[in-house]
């Protein structure tokens, strides 16, 4: 099928790779060329790994499903997946521009109410949570999140989809964060609460985190991977819908946001990164 992904960043170029992964003709859009140039340069290195690995035969034939475009409304396509910033007025925005109302649209918001969000997608029959794991190509959850209006046959199709590409799906009800993000988001900011009051630095919290509780990355290295602008979003969400104080976003992390230390993503974080 053609999906059209809108978004071309940490995610959306990941969740296309996907997608293209197994077959599918996909359109990469996002506000810029040199974004998309960007894009295009990430899901070819990973498609490289993938098949030195064996995972993937051909990448360049992955390669040419994708193409990219700033313009997404010149197509129409069956299937949509919205991955842009975690803010609510550029993701209900974007939804509006989408006109085909017989597609399925799915949103890969982290926190943002489905529901919500359904009010300015073209059918909220046909809108969807669909909440894929960083990085896409290698997380094998998807969390499904159905709003108010989502229909049966939309969540059935979601569900199938996921499993075609090779994921487990999982399904949820349409609350703040989610499960994933309810429970994750309370552990990465502890973590950061913790460096605030100089427990232990940012090595000593994750690698406590690493090796005492088998994590694969301990919780600051994460919000790096992540994006710390991304986790500051997500906390502010919900912090003003759920309106518990253990998530309101610490200090650091909006100072670290405003000086645009936002993780591997600019080179700098809680840690350095070579670009
Ligand atoms: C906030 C949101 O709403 C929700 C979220 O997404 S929360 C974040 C969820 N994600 C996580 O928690 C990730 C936690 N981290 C991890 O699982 C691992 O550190 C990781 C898989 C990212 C990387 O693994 P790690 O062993 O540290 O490093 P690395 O050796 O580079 O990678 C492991 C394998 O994955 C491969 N890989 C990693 N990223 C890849 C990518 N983008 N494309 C292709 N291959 C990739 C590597 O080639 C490597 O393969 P190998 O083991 O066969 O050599
Ligand atoms: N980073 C993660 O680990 C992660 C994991 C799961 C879900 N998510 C969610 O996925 C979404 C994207 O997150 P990300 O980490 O990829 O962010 P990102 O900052 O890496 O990428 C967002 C992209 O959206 C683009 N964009 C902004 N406005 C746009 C517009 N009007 N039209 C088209 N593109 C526009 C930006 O240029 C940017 O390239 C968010 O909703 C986030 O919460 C993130």
């Amino acid at each position: 099928m053609r999906v059209t992904v809108i978004g071309g960043g940490t995610m959306g170029s990941g969740i296309a790779e996907v997608f293209a992964q197994f077959g599918h003709d996909v359109i990469l859009s996002d506000i810029s060329d040199s974004i998309l140039r960007k894009s295009e340069l990430a899901i070819n290195a990973s498609l490289k790994k993938l098949s030195e690995k064996g995972i993937i035969k051909e990448p360049e034939r992955v390669s040419e499903r994708i193409l990219y475009d700033t313009n997404f409304t010149a197509y129409d396509s069956e299937f949509y997946v919205e991955a842009v910033i975690e803010k609510p007025e550029i993701k209900s925005e974007v939804l509006h521009k989408i006109k085909n109302q017989n597609a399925i649209v799915a949103t890969n918001t982290s926190s943002i109410s489905i529901t919500m969000l359904s009010k300015y997608a073209p059918n909220p029959k046909k809108f969807i949570g669909m909440h894929f794991f960083n990085p896409p190509v290698i997380m094998k959850l998807i969390e499904v999140v159905s709003g108010y209006d989502t229909d049966g046959d939309t969540i059935k199709r979601v569900m199938d989809i996921s499993k075609s590409l090779g994921k487990t799906p999982v399904m949820v009800k349409d609350f703040p964060g989610f499960i994933s993000n309810r429970v994750l988001m309370a552990l990465i900011r502890e973590a950061i609460i913790s460096l605030e009051e100089g427990i232990s630095d940012a090595a000593g919290i994750d690698t406590i985190m690493k090796l005492g509780m088998n994590h694969p990355m301990g919780p600051l290295e994460l919000s790096d991977f992540i994006g710390n602008d991304v986790v500051y979003d997500i906390l502010n969400v919900l912090y003003n819908d759920l309106g518990y104080e253990r998530f309101k976003p610490p200090v650091t992390l909006r100072n670290m946001v405003y000086a645009g230390k936002l993780g591997r993503k600019t080179g700098e974080g809680f840690y350095k990164y070579d670009k």
